[in-house]
């Protein structure tokens, strides 16, 4: 009988598991589902591998809206599926991994010490990414666990990429880094790419991950060389309540004029800025898309204008690209950015196919015009895929 791999990727507004079945070249997609709106309104679902809804629940409402309760409600779904079968790993999405995590690992009481020091680094993330380990630990004793970073794939920028310009002490005892994040899902696209564009896939590709967190990374013949995020999953573009890349200083201005602490401002950068912030409606595209509010098209349009702005510096990084590609909630849904950005790129060469960009459909595509010069593709993430790879080879080593 086969063997399953669950994969949890607890994000900041969601936990999305996935159950792969093992045996075949590569791990095969059996179930996948999330709990979402987890402090709104939560909701749990459930689907099989041909995207069929399996369930489609509220859940129980005398349940704690947090990341604990959606957890367990989705594992004891989980257990009525799983058939006597036996799990041969558990696979996590870690946000950050610090300088101690530069690869996959095995979890043990030590490891979860050592990812314990860097909530301070993801304090947005981190957390919920650890809790659902120590949960498994007590429900699943014998099933061995491991750990898969974001940060792990940008260790291969150019040094001159992972540096502040901050005296060089900072860089070598204190490990302050342009970490980078969304490695698992550049990760995924680099192991994809080639399948799609063989040309892009040696040379060099922008990709950006536009989600509730956002970034963009240059990937040259597969390898990261620059990306937008930094320190912490805080740099670079604006996303659903993040501000992204703000004036440094400003947050002494926030301190001594406005008279805040350290939590009013985190609170303010990482939960009400962004979309949410700019908008005063919402950090979902969703709702600014069906908001005639003006604050809302502006949000959007400064968004996509970010978005512009990474594209070319990227690309300067790399000296050029030789092709675009859309990625994760946004990236892969949202018509209307992405033919916003598209059109604002159109002076480096980016033509897109109007008609094809409109087109609705969970396939990777491109929806450039034939001679544009830059193509550009949606490719959906599988960050899960990729964790369920890398547990799979961490557990067997
Ligand atoms: N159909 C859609 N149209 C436009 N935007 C969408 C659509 N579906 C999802 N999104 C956007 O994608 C975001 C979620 O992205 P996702 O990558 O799933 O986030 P997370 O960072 O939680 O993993 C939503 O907040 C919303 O802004
Ligand atoms: C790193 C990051 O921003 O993650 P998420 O997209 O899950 O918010
Ligand atoms: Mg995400």
């Amino acid at each position: 009988m086969s063997e399953l791999v669950l994969v949890i990727n607890a994000g900041s507004s969601s936990i999305k598991f996935s159950l792969f079945e093992t045996g075949a070249a590569d791990p095969v997609l059996l179930f996948k589902g999330l709990a979402d709106g987890i402090y709104v309104d939560p909701k749990f679902v459930a689907k099989d591998a041909d995207d069929n809804k399996l369930v489609s629940e509220s859940m129980p409402a005398d349940m704690p809206k947090n990341h604990d309760s959606a957890l367990r409600h989705m594992l004891a779904w989980l257990n009525s599926r799983i058939e006597g079968r036996t799990i041969a790993a558990i696979g996590h999405r870690v946000v950050h991994g610090g300088l101690s995590f530069c690869q996959p690992v095995r979890i043990t009481e030590e490891v979860l010490k050592g990812l314990d020091e860097t909530i301070a680094l993801a304090p947005l993330h981190a957390p919920h990414n650890i809790m659902p380990m120590r949960v498994l630990a007590q429900l699943l004793p014998t099933v061995p666990q491991v750990a898969c970073f974001d940060t792990a794939f940008h260790r291969t920028q150019p040094e001159i990429e992972q540096q502040y310009a901050l005296p060089y002490e900072f860089t070598e005892k204190h490990g302050i880094r342009r970490y980078g994040f969304h490695g698992l899902s550049y990760e995924f696209i680099a192991s994809v790419l080639p399948a799609i564009d063989a040309k892009a896939a040696a040379g060099r590709t922008v990709v950006a991950h536009l989600g509730n967190g956002s970034s963009m990374a240059a990937l040259l013949n597969g390898h990261c060389q620059a990306t937008t995020m930094g320190f912490t999953a805080l740099e670079g573009l604006p996303m659903g309540t993040r501000c992204g890349t703000i004036d440094p200083a400003l947050i002494l201005h926030f301190m001594s004029h406005l008279k805040m602490d350290a939590s009013q401002i985190e609170e303010l950068i990482y939960k009400q800025s962004g979309l949410l912030g700019m908008s005063g409606i919402s950090s979902d595209m969703r709702d600014l898309h069906a908001s005639k509010d003006p604050h809302a098209k502006f949000a959007v349009d400064y968004f996509a204008h970010r978005v512009v702005r990474e594209a070319a510096s990227l690309a300067a990084a790399m000296q050029g690209f030789d092709a675009l590609v859309f990625t994760a909630g946004i990236g892969e849904n949202d018509d209307i950015a992405r033919a916003t950005v598209c059109n604002e790129l159109r002076w480096l060469g980016v033509e897109i196919d109007e008609v094809a960009n409109a087109k609705r459909s969970g396939e990777a595509r491109c929806i450039s015009l034939p001679g544009s010069r830059v193509p550009v593709y949606i490719i959906p993430t599988n960050e899960e895929l990729m964790i369920a790879r890398h547990a799979l080879k961490c557990v067997a080593a």
